[in-house]
């Protein structure tokens, strides 16, 4: 299966929201990183063919998405950003409805939802009110649902956002068992979200792909280039004003500071091995400061 994004823009008014994407994705999980704004929400929707692109063409195992109309339709498995829950419907009414939406036969539909339901450990709530819901429990549902039609393309627009940090780790693992021979785009902010169960990196701002990568070359273009050094407050007023600071932390009445920078920022700095959250700084660490100041 491959799934080809061949320039794909589009633009509101003159500002490019999706400018020029192009990839090709294969069976696996994509994490899709990128701040606030960068364009992930936009190119997912054109993806799920809730968005027409302006210009360029996504291509299902070399056909087009207009071609193959309904027939791609049955191949995806979307969970955007605000699914419009029913919160007086139940768990298992919600799911049979959304069955029967995507066109399953009623038996079909209730066996599936009833493996699902289990798989997301909702089956003991399922008759309960989904506006009796925790955050967790309506993106088990969510998540559920997007996997109704057993989908080869499963897309999860920020599935964990708003979730504590128990609840994430029990999600990501429910992505990792439904992510096998299928191509899951994963989009999210959160960096912890996806180093731990994405194959390939899609970084993404200002509408562009700025690097893919597989998860485990990613940091490779930051070898050598991250730091620590341990400094006293004044010391370490002095660096964060001079360096791109990505963490730093306490510790007695000295401060330990993490560096990117391209040479060693001082003597007694020392390299250490990059992560993805450093990676994801490196490029949007000035956004983030920005956004900070405002
Ligand atoms: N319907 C719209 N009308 C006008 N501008 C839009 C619309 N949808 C998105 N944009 C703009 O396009 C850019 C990309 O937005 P998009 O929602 O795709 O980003 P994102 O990476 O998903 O961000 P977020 O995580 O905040 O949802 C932003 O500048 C946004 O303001």
């Amino acid at each position: 299966m491959k799934l080809q994004l061949q320039h794909l823009s589009k633009r509101y008014g003159t500002k490019y929201a999706v400018n020029d994407v192009s990839t090709v994705l294969k069976p696996g999980i994509y994490g899709l990183l990128g701040a606030n704004g960068a364009g992930k929400t936009t190119l997912m929707r054109m993806i799920c063919g809730v968005l027409r692109p302006a210009s360029g063409n996504i291509y299902l195992n070399g056909k087009t998405i207009e071609d193959l109309g309904q027939r791609y339709y049955s191949h995806l498995g979307y969970m955007p950003q605000d699914l419009g829950f029913y919160p007086d419907f139940t768990a298992r009414e919600f799911m049979l409805y959304m069955a029967a939406v995507k066109g399953l036969d009623k038996k079909e539909a209730k066996t599936r939802t009833e493996k699902l339901l289990e798989m997301v450990n909702l089956s003991d709530v399922a008759n309960k009110k989904i506006r009796s819901y925790s955050g967790g429990m309506k993106q088990r549902l969510g998540i559920a649902q997007a996997e109704l039609n057993d989908p080869s393309i499963l897309v999860l627009d920020e599935p964990t956002a708003g979730l504590d940090p128990k609840e994430r780790v029990r999600f990501r693992n429910l992505i990792s068992d439904f992510a096998k021979e299928k191509i899951v785009i994963l989009s999210t902010h959160i960096v912890s979200d996806v180093s731990y169960i994405a194959d390939t990196i899609l970084m993404m701002k200002d509408g562009r792909f700025l690097l893919q990568e597989p998860m485990a070359t990613v940091t490779d273009c930051i070898d050598g280039k991250v730091w620590e050094i341990v400094a006293d407050s004044r010391e370490a007023a002095e660096y964060s004003r001079r360096f791109s600071v990505v963490n730093l932390h306490h510790e007695n009445n000295m401060v330990r500071l993490r560096i990117i920078h391209e040479t060693s920022p001082a003597a007694g700095a020392f390299t250490v091995p990059p992560s993805l959250e450093d990676l994801f700084l490196y490029y949007f660490g000035e956004e983030a400061q920005n956004e900070r100041s405002e």
